[in-house]
């Protein structure tokens, strides 16, 4: 039994293939590292450098490696660059989500594991949010994963074939044991721009938008640690191959913090002030959104051990460091 993980030399996968690892899972990794690196894997995991897109080469790796569940990782992310090209995101998101259930489909791998965000939900009404909400994407980056969700239920209705589509939050932080974190050059993330910023690495921070209908004009994110996040995945793996049904679980703590508070935390924690700078609101931004995350605690037992803004940015900070010694 081996688990694929598309996009896992990337920030999310990495941390979910150490998880694997330290577990003693056998595990396969597909990216074309375009926003990864082979070094954020362990030195006895193979990588195969390659695109999800290739159905033949993904059949391949299915069949060679005797792979018996998928995660997929592998995607593009950035929500302002989806409302500039949305058609790279229905290029990588859709169509390429679409080759790979495919290859699944044809080789028999009967239990799938999908990245979905939080953005499926565009403006939620109700706060938290929960799964049944209305699904209203302001994005294409949201659209996109949203058509993949669709995708995997028709795809588990018609075929032998199980999925379980998580619906990440912002997620942030770093492995806690310091051995991989999101090293994305010119990252767009709130939490990683900040260290990057208190790190002297970028001259300012640019705060979108101080003019939202939240308490203090930003706007509002429920911020998940990266660990907390692979232990819902691993939890959901441990489901499916239990024989548990199709589902779809948000993951978050159900609780927000404004950009200013973010700010504010990576002040405290780094002791560094760096410059703000207050700008117009960028494209394709939701006001709140905070998740009910009760499903995942009580169809997965997830009990979250870093839900604790401090550590998360701590965490996030400690990688950065590390980066900036890496890259020196
Ligand atoms: N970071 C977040 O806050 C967040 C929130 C919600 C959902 N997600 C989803 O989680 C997943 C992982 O995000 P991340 O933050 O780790 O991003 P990331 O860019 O660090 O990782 C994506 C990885 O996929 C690889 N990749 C991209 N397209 C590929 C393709 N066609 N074939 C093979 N490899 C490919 C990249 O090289 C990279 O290693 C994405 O699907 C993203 O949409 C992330
Ligand atoms: O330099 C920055 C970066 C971000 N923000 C603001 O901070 C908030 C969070 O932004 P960011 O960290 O970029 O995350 P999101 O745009 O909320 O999107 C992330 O979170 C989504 C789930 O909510 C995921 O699906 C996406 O992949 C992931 O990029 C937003 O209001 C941004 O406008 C700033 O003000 N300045």
């Amino acid at each position: 039994m081996t688990v694929l993980v598309t996009g896992g030399a990337g920030y999310i996968g990495s941390h979910m293939v150490w998880a694997l690892h330290d577990a003693g899972e056998a595990v396969v990794v597909i990216d074309n590292l375009s926003t990864g690196f082979d070094w954020a894997l362990p030195g006895d995991v193979p990588l195969v450098r390659g695109d999800i897109g290739d159905e033949a080469l993904v059949a391949r790796v299915l069949s060679e490696h005797g792979v018996d569940a998928v995660i997929h990782f592998a995607g593009s992310i950035i929500v302002p660059e989806s409302v500039a090209n949305p058609l790279k995101y229905y290029k990588n998101n859709t169509a390429n989500s679409r080759s790979l259930i495919a290859a699944c489909a044809a080789k028999g791998v009967d239990k799938f594991i999908f990245s979905s965000t939080a953005a499926v939900y565009g403006d939620p009404e109700i706060i938290p949010v929960p799964e049944d909400a209305p699904l209203k994407p302001v994005s294409p980056y949201g659209t996109s994963k949203l058509m993949t969700e669709m995708m995997l239920a028709d795809v588990a209705a018609a075929h032998d074939f199980r999925y379980t589509a998580l619906r990440y939050f912002n997620v942030a932080g770093a492995d806690p044991r310091g051995r991989t974190g999101q090293s994305t050059a010119g990252a767009t993330h709130l939490i990683k721009v900040a260290a990057e910023a208190a790190l002297g690495k970028r001259a300012h921070l640019s705060v979108y938008g101080t003019d939202y209908p939240t308490e203090d004009g930003t706007a509002i994110r429920d911020y998940i640690h990266v660990a907390d996040l692979v232990g819902a995945h691993a939890l959901a793996l441990e489901r499916l191959r239990q024989g548990g049904d199709s589902a779809v679980m948000n993951c978050g703590y159900g609780h927000g913090y404004s950009v200013f508070e973010v700010i504010e935390a990576v002040r405290k924690v780094s002791g560094r002030p760096f410059e703000t700078r207050m700008e117009a609101r960028r494209p394709g931004d939701s006001v709140r959104i905070v998740a009910d995350a009760s499903r995942l605690r009580a169809e997965l037992g997830w009990q979250p051990r870093h839900d604790d803004l401090t550590e998360i940015v701590t965490h996030a900070l400690a990688w950065e460091e590390k980066l900036a010694k890496r890259n020196s």
